[in-house]
This record gives C-alpha cells, sequence and structure tokens, in this order.
C-alpha cells in the first residue's frame, strides 16, 4: 500500500503554513493511504506530475491547493514517497527541479541536494581555487578516508574546489544532509576517527547485503533522522495542528544511537556543549527505559533546579503519550528527592533546610565557639569538600583524610579543632531544627544504603554540577545493574562549586560515553562569540578530571547575526538600553515570552523588572512568571545566571557584565586563602558568563555599565 512520509525539510517550513494548506496536507496524506500506485498516479486532484528539465525524474510535485505545491520524492520502486517540501506553486516546481536524490552507499540512507545550483557553482570554485595561493581546505584528507566517511564522487569533487570555511558555507545549504555535516567536522579540526565515531558510524545501519542505491523503500526506512513515517492520522492531525517540537521525531543519528540503545552494561554518560540535546536524549532514553520497565519498577528522572524539572515534566508529557507510563517516572531535584527520602522516613523530620548566606554566618559563630582562627569560609569549603564529600563520621577517619583536592595548607595538629568545630557547627543546626541542603542529601543517602534501592532506572541531566555527596545518593537509589545510570551533563557548564569526577565517585562509564556536538539551539553566530569566553581555559571532563575537556568540533547549522554588545557610562544608561533592545525585539514580532534577561546578582534582575514595567513591558522573574501559569507566555523573565541553567529564550540580554560583578570577588576564594579553589572559583564565574550566553536562540545582546568584565576583555569583545 502507498504511503507518504515527511521529509524534515517539510517540518522546518510548517509553521509559516496556514490552516487551509496543513488542511491539504492532511487530505494528501489520506489519498496516499486510500488509493492504489495505478490510482494514485492517475488522480486528477492529486496532480502527480513529473517535470521537464528536472535534474531528477524522481522528484515530482503534487497538488495541494490552487496556490501550493509539494514536493515528492516519489521513487522508481516501492511505493513509500516522501513529502520534501510545500511551497507556492511557482517556487515548488523551481526548487524541485534543481534537487536530486541518492542513497548513500555508507549509510545507506536517502540524501537530497540541490544538484543545479551545486553543478553551476563548482567550476566556478574551481578556477577560484586554482588561481588562489591558499591550500585546498581538505588537503589533507584522502579521497579513500573521505569516501569511507561516506563523501560520494560528486561531493568530492565539490570539497576539493573550497579553500576556506566560508566557502563550505556557501555549499552547506546544498549539499546532502549527512555529508555536509562530515565535511563542516572536518574543517573545524575534528580527525577522520572522531568524525567516523561521532557522526558516521551512529549513522550506519547494520547490514552485511551490499547497498542497492536503488531500494528507496529500504533507505527511507534507514533515514529516521530525517524522514518521518507517519502511520496514523491522528498522529499527523496532532503534529499539524500543534507548535512542532522536532527533536521528538528527528534524533541526529548520534543522539537516537545513545537514547536507543537497547542496553547499557553499566552507568553510561552523553556530554556535549550547551544546546546538543543532551536534554532530549536523556528523555527519549527515560522513553526508552518505560518501555522495557517489569511491573513495579520506577524511573527518577533528576536534574538541579526546580525550573529544569518543570521543562523535563513539559517535555515527557510531550514524548510519552500514555499517562499511566508516565506516572512511572518521578522527576525531581536531586535535593527535592533527599526532602522526599528523609520526610517519608519512619520518624522523619523535615528540618528546615539553610539557605546560602546563613551558612558562613553560623560558621563563624561556631569558630568564635571553639577558638578556631580560620575564616567560616575555609570551614564551609573544608565541610563541603572534604567531611561530607568523603563522608567522614569520626575524628579518627579525618586525621587520616585526604585533603589533596584542597590549596589551603592545615597542620596535622589542627585538625582536631576543625573537627570540634564542625562538631559545634552541626550540633547548632539540629538543635535549631535546621540542616543544610548537603545534610539532607547524606542523610537520605545513609538511609537509601540502610533500606535499600527505589529505582530500577536513575537519569540524571545537568551533571556537572552534583556534589559527591548527591552521588552518593544517586548510587543508593538504584542498584547496581546493567542500565542503572543515565547521566547527561557538559562540563563546561560547571557554575557551583562541585568539581568532581565520575571516576573518583567509582562511577565508571568508559566505553560507555558519548560527545555530541551539533548545537541545535543557538546560531552558530553565537556560538562563537560564546565559545571565545572560555578558549584557552582548560576545563576538566566530567568523566575524569585528570583529562581536560574541549568544545572542538561544536557547531550550529543555524545562522544569524552575532551578538549586540553595549558599553553603557551608567547603570541608569543601561538599564535604559536594555529598555530600547527589548523594545525593538517586540516590534519584531518576538513574544515577550521568549525574551529572557540575565544578570549576575538578584539585586540587579529587580532593577531590570522595574525598568522594563514602568516601561509598560510586562517582566518578572522567571520563578514568578513561570508558577503563575499564563505569565509564562506574555512575560519577559528576568533571572540571576545561576537560575538560567538548562533553559532557553528565542532572545537573551546579559546585562551588568561589568567588572565588579564578574568575576564577583566575594564567590571567588582568595588565591592566598586557597590557590586550587581560587581557579575553580574563576572557571565557574567565568562558566556561569558562558551559560548565560549560549540559552539564546536567535538574538543574545550583552552589555555592562563602566568597566567590562575582564572576562570579555580577555575574549576580545
Ligand atoms: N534532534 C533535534 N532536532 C531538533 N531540535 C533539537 C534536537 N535536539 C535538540 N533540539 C533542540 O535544541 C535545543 C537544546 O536542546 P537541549 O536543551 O536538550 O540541549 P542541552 O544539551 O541539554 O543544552 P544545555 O546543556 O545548554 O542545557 C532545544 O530547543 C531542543 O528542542
Amino acid at each position: 500500500m502507498p504511503q507518504l512520509a515527511f521529509d524534515i525539510g517539510f517540518f522546518a517550513e510548517l509553521p509559516k503554513l496556514q490552516p487551509p494548506v496543513r488542511k491539504g496536507v492532511l487530505d494528501a496524506w489520506e489519498k496516499f493511504e486510500r488509493l492504489t500506485l495505478d490510482q494514485l498516479f492517475k488522480d486528477p486532484g492529486l496532480k502527480l506530475e513529473s517535470l521537464t528539465n528536472a535534474k531528477d525524474k524522481q522528484i515530482r510535485t503534487i497538488r495541494i491547493d490552487q496556490f501550493w505545491r509539494g514536493v515528492v520524492l516519489a521513487p522508481p520502486s516501492g511505493d513509500t514517497f516522501v513529502l520534501l517540501r510545500v511551497l507556492p506553486h511557482d517556487k515548488a516546481i523551481a526548487w524541485a527541479k534543481k534537487q536530486k536524490s541518492s542513497i548513500n552507499e555508507v549509510t545507506r540512507t536517502v540524501e537530497i541536494r540541490d544538484a543545479a545550483t551545486l553543478e553551476e557553482l563548482t567550476p566556478a570554485y574551481e578556477r577560484v581555487a586554482e588561481a588562489s595561493p591558499k591550500q585546498r581546505l581538505f588537503e589533507k584528507f584522502s579521497d579513500g578516508d573521505l569516501k569511507a566517511l561516506g563523501i560520494d564522487d560528486e561531493t568530492l569533487r565539490q570539497a576539493r574546489s573550497l579553500v576556506d570555511q566560508e566557502q563550505l558555507e556557501v555549499f552547506a545549504p546544498l549539499l546532502p544532509q549527512d555529508q555536509r555535516e562530515v565535511l563542516q567536522y572536518l574543517a573545524a579540526g575534528c580527525t577522520v576517527e572522531e568524525v567516523w565515531q561521532d557522526v558516521v558510524a551512529p549513522a550506519l545501519q547494520a547490514s552485511s547485503q551490499p547497498v542497492d542505491t536503488q531500494d528507496y523503500e529500504t533507505a527511507i526506512r534507514h533515514s529516521q533522522a530525517r524522514i518521518a513515517l507517519v502511520t496514523a492520522s491522528e498522529e499527523l492531525r496532532d503534529i499539524l495542528e500543534k507548535p512542532f517540537a522536532a527533536w521528538r521525531v528527528f534524533l541526529h543519528p548520534s543522539q537516537r544511537k545513545v537514547a536507543y540503545r537497547a542496553s547499557y552494561s553499566g552507568p553510561a554518560q552523553v556530554t556535549g556543549g550547551p544546546g546538543t540535546g543532551k536534554t532530549v536524549v536523556a528523555l527519549h532514553r527515560v522513553k526508552h527505559l518505560l518501555g522495557h520497565l517489569r511491573d513495579g519498577d520506577r524511573i527518577l528522572l533528576t536534574t538541579y533546579t526546580n525550573a529544569l524539572v518543570n521543562a523535563l515534566r513539559a517535555g515527557l508529557e510531550s514524548l510519552v503519550e500514555d499517562p499511566e507510563l508516565r506516572d512511572r517516572v518521578d522527576i525531581s531535584t536531586v535535593d527535592g528527592f533527599a526532602s522526599r527520602i528523609v520526610a517519608e522516613a519512619p520518624g522523619g523530620v523535615a528540618l528546615r533546610p539553610l539557605v546560602y548566606n546563613e551558612e558562613e554566618s553560623r560558621w563563624g559563630k561556631a569558630a568564635k565557639a571553639t577558638g578556631f582562627s580560620g575564616s567560616a569560609q575555609f570551614l564551609a569549603q573544608e565541610y563541603r569538600h572534604v567531611i561530607l564529600a568523603q563522608n567522614i563520621q569520626t575524628l579518627a577517619e579525618y586525621e587520616a583524610a585526604d585533603r589533596r583536592g584542597r590549596g589551603s595548607r592545615l597542620a596535622a595538629g589542627e585538625r582536631p579543632l576543625v573537627w570540634e568545630t564542625v562538631q559545634r557547627f552541626t550540633a547548632d543546626l539540629s538543635a535549631d531544627g535546621r540542616r543544610t541542603w548537603l545534610q539532607t542529601c547524606a542523610e537520605a543517602a545513609r538511609l537509601l544504603e540502610e533500606k535499600g534501592p527505589r529505582y530500577r532506572h536513575v537519569v540524571v541531566d545537568e551533571a556537572q554540577d552534583l556534589h559527591p555527596v548527591q552521588w552518593r545518593l544517586l548510587r543508593a537509589a538504584v542498584p547496581e545493574r546493567p542500565d542503572d545510570l543515565f547521566i547527561a551533563g557538559d562540563p563546561h557548564q560547571r557554575i557551583y562549586d562541585s568539581k568532581v569526577s565520575l571516576k573518583s565517585l567509582g562511577i565508571k562509564v568508559a566505553g560507555r560515553s558519548v560527545k555530541l556536538r551539533k548545537n541545535y539551539r543557538s546560531t552558530q553566530e553565537i556560538l562563537r562569540w560564546s565559545t571565545a569566553l572560555l578558549v584557552g581555559r582548560p576545563i576538566a571532563e566530567l568523566e575524569d578530571e585528570n583529562r581536560n575537556d574541549t568544545l572542538l568540533g561544536y557547531r550550529s547549522a543555524l545562522h544569524g547575526d552575532g551578538p549586540v554588545v553595549h558599553a553603557a557610562a551608567t547603570e541608569e544608561a543601561e538599564l535604559d538600553a536594555l529598555v530600547g533592545q527589548v523594545r525593538a525585539w517586540l516590534d519584531t514580532g518576538v513574544g515577550a515570552g521568549e525574551i529572557g534577561v540575565s544578570a549576575r546578582f538578584n539585586k540587579m534582575c529587580a532593577k531590570a523588572i522595574g525598568r522594563l514595567r514602568d516601561a509598560g513591558i510586562p517582566a518578572a522573574t522567571l520563578r514568578a512568571a513561570d508558577t503563575g501559569g499564563a505569565g509564562e507566555a506574555t512575560t519577559v523573565r528576568v533571572g540571576t545566571m545561576h537560575s538560567f541553567k538548562g533553559l532557553e529564550f528565542r532572545c537573551v540580554a546579559v546585562i551588568g557584565v561589568s567588572d565588579d560583578a564578574l568575576p564577583f570577588r566575594k564567590a571567588v576564594t582568595p588565591p592566598e586563602v586557597d590557590a586550587k579553589q581560587h581557579e575553580t572559583d574563576m572557571t565557574s564565574e567565568r562558566c556561569l558568563l558562558f551559560v548565560a550566553c549560549t540559552r539564546a536562540r536567535d538574538s543574545l545582546y550583552v552589555s555592562w555599565s563602566g568597566a567590562p568584565s575582564t572576562f570579555l576583555v580577555e575574549a576580545g569583545v
């Protein structure tokens, strides 16, 4: 029976199609379901026509309505057709005539290229290259290597004519998608092996048969990354009516391979720069695991902030239709999960957690009581990074503890007094019915270690910021078995003080770790600018702190304007400029809810909200807008850089990026107190700015008053 599948290019244009045109698409799809092949070709309403002077006889058009035409791949064999585009009549014909389809001999997937334009451009570029003193862009790669990566003869000739990346960008939209990616990664500096592993191998279809380059029926089924087969009209109606979320349907082969691998023999990890779809992969992994869950088994899906919990919940709702299945997933922050475990324990008392500022003053008091002369900051860090991290329970254990991660000296004879001060701090806290969040996690971990795990699988997003105690808790929440932990995170986005590697925690992901490189969120211009903030700064891996991670090959296929930077003389002037920028976005049709404003401090956020509201622009803090329901769509959301973690907006203004705000002196341990901690804190501050900037999809605006942050200066802004 014939059927009409849908190419990703059609979905990309879907938001522009009016409801009657969408209805026309649905009608056309139903015709393919209903009619025989013979009837389809003869149907006068559909007009499945081939085109004169077309590059490819297999590319035809169909009638959607009087004005709109669909461009369809109509293979010579098999009965699956693919709707490539829906365009106004003349544009559809012009576009269709230029395209050519093929089946890639390496990946076995269907490819579409703009053959006419490529044929026109290539000789001109070849002439330019011959006259150019520059080396050819792919000079160092042999034909054999390129062919092994799926570059076919036509693309090879085109690739050989290029001398620089700018030229490749001209060719990129014309090339078949998979081959384009291979060339872009190689041009970005990745090795043949890396491209093979990250781009080609995940797309490969296991088969011992030679590739039949005429068998489109099979190739279409191998092309899940760009062609969707829709089996029910309700499904299609749903896709056509709701705003289309491509991530639900079209995973990149590297994403699909990680998310839908049948099973991992132990903990698995997915890393990658901002916007590479780690959260998307985590959600698809949950979907996969739900499909194999035994009776009574449950999944914990956990992340760092409440805003992200809401985002995960919404994502899972759109990915997993069945509410009963969704009910088998608990979605919570790690701290929220810990509170629940502690509160549910027999006799468990919910102790009020300390907020950040309270802790330091309590350490000060404890030090005074015991006569410890060091700083409160030292004590807080010692407690966090040595005592809690190593789960130290006694003075003897503390005296024997390894303090290698710490850069501050502590003579052996001083440890008993530190220990006494710690005891004082914890005793005072419990006397007041209070607890730090990490103490709550430690208590929850102890309870689970005693009573046994609660979950069959734990899926962790934003893993880079978890403290060893939180890892202990998650480890105790799930038995050590295949598919126990699935971990998504990015060390470049570490913005809290928890530099810890999975290896040091005994969580072994070697051989089960994948890195994503394609950014789906931001334009290449925003990425390049933001990435410059981190260039030359070593960032330790998530897996192993003795190895550094890189953003090599990290890139986006999206393009737009570069970020706008604004230097204001005073804070007042900076806030005025912010209002001007937000108004300019609104004037171009951006919704208020698509705009995010981020600053280092709450105080600056409050000022921004006040100023925007004075100008008649609805604005609220992230939390107020998100818990206020409707506010989310109609309000500019304003939040600290920390609270922007994991979120995204069409337009982002990062404000107050001044010398005195980033790095924030109080958040950075002085080098004379602890040189190692100083470095870690500086990196966290730098990453914080990186995180804030990489929340932007289409537009990024960065401003400051007075002197700019040294991070901007060092990045050459
Ligand atoms: N295969 C895909 N197709 C289309 N869009 C995608 C795909 N994968 C991810 N996206 C989109 O890219 C954006 C970023 O995805 P996601 O939030 O999962 O990235 P992330 O790696 O978790 O980002 P960050 O680390 O910055 O929080 C989202 O808008 C998501 O819908």
